[in-house]
């Protein structure tokens, strides 16, 4: 089969019940989504939002209650098994087996996945990931950041042509950030699609040219990066007018809003418009400043401004 998308779901539905008889839980609403092969795609929302579910659906690690999966192509329920050779998911967790060898744990894996001994590559996978010299170390003596990539080595044995990574940068230094991001790059470029969820805007905004982001179990946007930032950097302006103020005529690309207590709330697109231009609009207008203040969009306004609209 082909298909330009990596990933491909439709109408995705989960509903945890708990085993107890507990009040059921709809963690994805019908969850439509998809991820062109090739991109370097992130997957983001609020705690709760349904990232680890949509994830742990791919990874075959949670049933689905509904809907379908595509991956590569492949029908999860028509495919199960091409379906899930062509994913790696590194998880969040750093859970490695202690008793292995970085280098006994990627033959284990492979083995896994069945890849025959002759298309094996466990040196080239670890030297890939700087953990050539480690090959026989004991696991107790790998650090945080060399556990995490173990972890992306044991995800790429089988070549999957879809990479996860799932929150890969928490408690993750600077130093190993830019190799892990440096190393992501090069697997992109060499034709991996990635597919990453990150709590971090500006690890999203420096990484990925494609943004999803979910809300309450549903998608709420799904866009070039670029498309949303530009939603993303509205920026209010709220001036405090020395006495009473007319509300002023505002040119394209500035909102003015008058607030309960009087202030002047100026919205506009900070790529597109200066703080200079809002002030100066204000003083052309006769306002007089008696106090200033800014405030930025945060992601959590974006999910609710999207949400609302939806
Ligand atoms: N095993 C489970 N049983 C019951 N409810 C669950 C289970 N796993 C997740 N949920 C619920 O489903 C919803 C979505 O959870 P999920 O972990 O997918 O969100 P998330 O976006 O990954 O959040 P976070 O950013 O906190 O990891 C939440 O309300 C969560 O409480």
């Amino acid at each position: 089969m082909t298909t330009d998308n990596a990933i491909d779901l439709r109408g995705l539905r989960k509903v945890y019940r708990p085993a107890g008889g507990g009040e059921a839980k709809t963690a994805l609403h019908g969850l439509d989504l998809t991820i062109p092969k090739g991109s370097i795609f992130g997957l983001l929302g609020p705690n709760g939002a349904g990232k680890s579910t949509t994830i742990n659906i791919l990874a075959g690690l949670v049933n689905k209650t509904a809907g379908q999966v595509s991956i590569w192509g492949f029908d999860q329920d028509v495919n199960p098994r091409q379906s899930r050779a062509s994913i790696g998911v590194v998880p969040q967790e750093l859970n490695i087996d202690p008793f292995l060898s970085p280098g006994a744990a990627l033959e284990v894996q492979a083995g896994l996945y069945a890849v025959p001994k002759s298309e094996r590559r466990t040196m080239e996978i670890l030297a890939a990931v700087g953990l050539a010299d480690k090959a026989e170390a004991y696991a107790r003596t790998l650090s945080g950041g060399m556990r995490r990539r173990l972890l992306i080595a044991k995800a790429l044995v089988h070549r999957p042509p879809v990479l996860i990574l799932d929150e890969p940068t928490a408690g993750v230094d600077i130093e190993l950030r830019q190799m892990l991001w440096s190393y992501v790059r090069e697997l992109n470029a060499a034709g991996t699609t990635i597919i990453l969820t990150t709590h971090y805007l500006e690890e999203a905004e420096e990484m990925c040219d494609r943004i999803g982001i979910i809300a309450e179990g549903r998608l709420v946007a799904s866009d070039e990066k670029s498309t949303l930032l530009a939603q993303m950097d509205a920026k209010t302006l709220v001036i405090t007018p020395e006495g009473e103020a007319a509300l002023p005529d505002a040119p394209e690309g500035i909102k003015v809003d008058r607030r309960e207590d009087g202030a002047l709330a100026f919205t506009y697109a900070r790529s597109k418009v200066s703080a200079e231009a809002v002030l100066d609009l204000a003083r052309e207008n006769g306002i007089r400043i008696k106090d200033v203040a800014t405030e930025e969009a945060h992601l959590e306004d974006v999910f609710v401004q999207l949400t609302t609209r939806s």
